[in-house]
């Protein structure tokens, strides 16, 4: 499917048709972490099914609707669920909600996901805020900017060293301090593979030579395109496994652990995430 600006818009109309709210704010949730958005006030909720030309989730943990609401007084629109490139899904399919979202007015975009542990300090159920990530697909050719550059959302050569934003994660840290959740924050590398294979031990090592701290099968794409539209990103990564990396590990990843441990740390991660919602301009 080749989607062009016209599409964006003509998603973007039809959800502005069905509801008058105009959030600024929107939030991608991973796996396990849709809860999010069970949390929003007047609530007007799309089930991806309904909106004109919007992919459909596959994967256990995204539920796979668009929920319009208000979050501690700021307009929002929250994904419950995404897409990836391993449910057979192409690049701008995977990205196409964030397009969307600038179309409606979106200025800032919070992801989450849940990602295994490289760093050997980091433990499950830890949140990591992303400063900076690794987008392995992008890097061999799977951009999801590769192709005729759409210069009504953006450039053709995008700066990605500040994709991050450095103020973001400073008003979440600040937060996560007020809300005595320090002792289990981190801050590193967010590496995005394809999947839908987990790591064997020796591309678990090399993920860590390369620098990574996390490693997850989603955001680095959407970032990109967020980017793109000129949105401000802040992400969190939720450690759900730690990755193996020694021959002799009993551990075996598996998306059953991932669900159960975004269920001990999703009330957390909710929490930190209204809060900082709550102070966005
Ligand atoms: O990144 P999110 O969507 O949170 O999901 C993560 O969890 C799944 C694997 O367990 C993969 O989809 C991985 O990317
Ligand atoms: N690639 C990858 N994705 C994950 N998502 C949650 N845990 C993992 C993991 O260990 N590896």
């Amino acid at each position: 499917m080749k989607q062009c600006y016209e599409d964006y818009e003509a998603t973007a109309d039809w959800l502005r048709s069905k509801t008058a709210q105009r959030p600024k704010v929107a939030i991608i949730c991973g796996s396990g972490l849709g809860g999010l958005a069970e949390l929003l006030h007047n609530k007007v909720v799309f089930p991806y099914k309904d909106i004109p030309l919007f992919p459909q989730t596959t994967v256990e943990g995204h539920q796979g609707q668009l929920v319009f609401g208000t979050l501690e007084g700021q307009q929002c629109v929250c994904m419950q669920g995404r897409f990836h490139t391993y449910e057979g899904y192409d690049l701008k399919q995977v990205t196409y909600p964030v397009r969307v979202f600038s179309l409606l007015g979106v200025k800032t975009l919070i992801l989450t996901n849940a990602s295994g542990g490289l760093n050997s300090s980091y433990k499950v159920g830890d949140i990591m805020l992303i400063k900076d990530q690794i987008n392995l697909p992008g890097l061999v050719g799977n951009n999801p900017l590769c192709g005729p550059n759409e210069d009504r959302f953006g450039e053709r050569f995008l700066c990605m060293s500040d994709a991050y934003d450095s103020d973001l994660i400073a008003l979440a840290q600040q937060t996560a301090e007020e809300q005595g959740i320090e002792e289990f924050m981190q801050k590193g590398v967010y590496c995005m593979v394809s999947g839908p294979t987990y790591e064997s031990v020796t591309e678990g090592r090399a993920l860590r030579t390369l620098g990574a701290d996390t490693v997850g099968m989603s955001t680095a794409l959407e970032v990109v395109v967020a980017r793109h539209c000129g949105l401000r990103v802040l992400g969190f990564s939720l450690i759900t496994n730690m990755v193996v990396t020694e021959y002799d590990s009993k551990q075996r990843a598996n998306h059953a652990e991932v669900l159960e441990t975004t269920r001990m740390r999703t009330q957390v991660l909710e929490g930190l995430v209204t809060k900082i919602v709550a102070k966005i301009q």
